[in-house]
């Protein structure tokens, strides 16, 4: 690994939040969605989703991230393709699926990107690809993004038994790599879980890691199948979110001195 890139520019956009996690398909898509249906229609905030790289889906495939983010968040007015820099074929860590693809890969052109989205004070969600150590190239991971874009850290973790080793050596690596501004939400069934549990886990990652732990978010499934065309079960997944989400009283504190 390489010494992270210091430019000035980074204090000028720091405006924005890195959806991350502690590993893949853990709910980053759904958590990033959710939050940002919740700034466009609550508080009325100007937003851009990004996901920098996607693997293993092409453009347009119900099953994309850029696909369910547009819906769940409803930014209808985004192209796909502005949404997600690079799709590449195979589901696999982007240093292996740009490898694997031929394609050419430049740290600086992600920033570039990503900086062009913060530009015009929209609030940018970025949502990365696997958990937050997980590499772009031989040099550069998703904690990097986050640092040089300037955003806080929002990390998506399971809720039940083995998250606090998770979660903590997450945390740890996110700090390592320079982000100082960082949370976790849980997202997942509870039934992999009790309350109790729930709680105790919080507690145990909050002593240990010294982050919020902001509860747990509602289990709510964006349309899938021959649902995920229909527009309709898109503003029904919207309105069921936004309704839970209301009640996520400590997330949304949160979130609100950041936005
Ligand atoms: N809160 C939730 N409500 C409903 N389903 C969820 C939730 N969280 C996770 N899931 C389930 O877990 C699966 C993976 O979630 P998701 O696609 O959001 O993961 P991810 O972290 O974005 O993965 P990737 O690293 O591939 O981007 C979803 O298809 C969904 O079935
Ligand atoms: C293809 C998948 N859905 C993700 N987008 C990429 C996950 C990379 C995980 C790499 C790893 O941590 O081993
Ligand atoms: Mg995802």
């Amino acid at each position: 690994m390489v010494p992270y890139i210091h430019t000035d520019e980074k204090h000028h956009f720091s405006r924005g939040l890195f959806i991350s996690s502690t590993g893949t398909g853990i709910g980053k898509t759904i958590v990033t969605a959710g939050i940002g249906a919740y700034c466009r229609e609550i508080w009325q905030r100007r937003i851009r989703i990004w996901k920098p790289v996607q693997s293993g889906v092409t453009l347009g495939d119900p099953e994309a991230d850029s696909y369910r983010l547009r819906m769940g968040s409803g930014l209808l007015e985004t192209p796909e393709e502005e949404i997600a820099t690079w799709t590449l074929p195979d589901p696999l860590a982007p240093w292996m699926a740009f490898e694997r693809a031929g394609v050419p890969f430049a740290f600086e052109r992600l920033l570039e990107e990503g900086r062009r989205r913060q530009e015009d004070g929209s609030f940018l969600l970025v949502e990365g690809a696997g958990g937050i150590a997980v590499p772009f190239s031989a040099e550069y991971t998703m904690a990097d993004a986050a640092r040089e874009l300037g955003t806080p850290v929002l990390l998506v973790a399971p809720p039940g038994l083995g998250t606090v080793s998770h979660t903590v050596t997450a945390v740890q690596y996110a700090r390592e790599r320079g982000i100082t501004d960082i949370a976790v939400v849980f997202s997942g069934p509870r039934s992999l879980a009790d309350e109790r549990e729930i709680a105790e886990n919080a507690r145990m990652i909050e002593a240990m890691a010294g982050v919020p732990v902001c509860g747990i978010v509602p289990w709510l499934m964006q349309p899938a199948n021959a649902q995920a065309v229909e527009m309709e079960a898109w503003v029904a997944w919207r309105e069921q979110w936004l309704e839970s989400f209301v009640r996520m009283e400590k997330m949304m504190d949160w979130l609100r001195k950041r936005i």
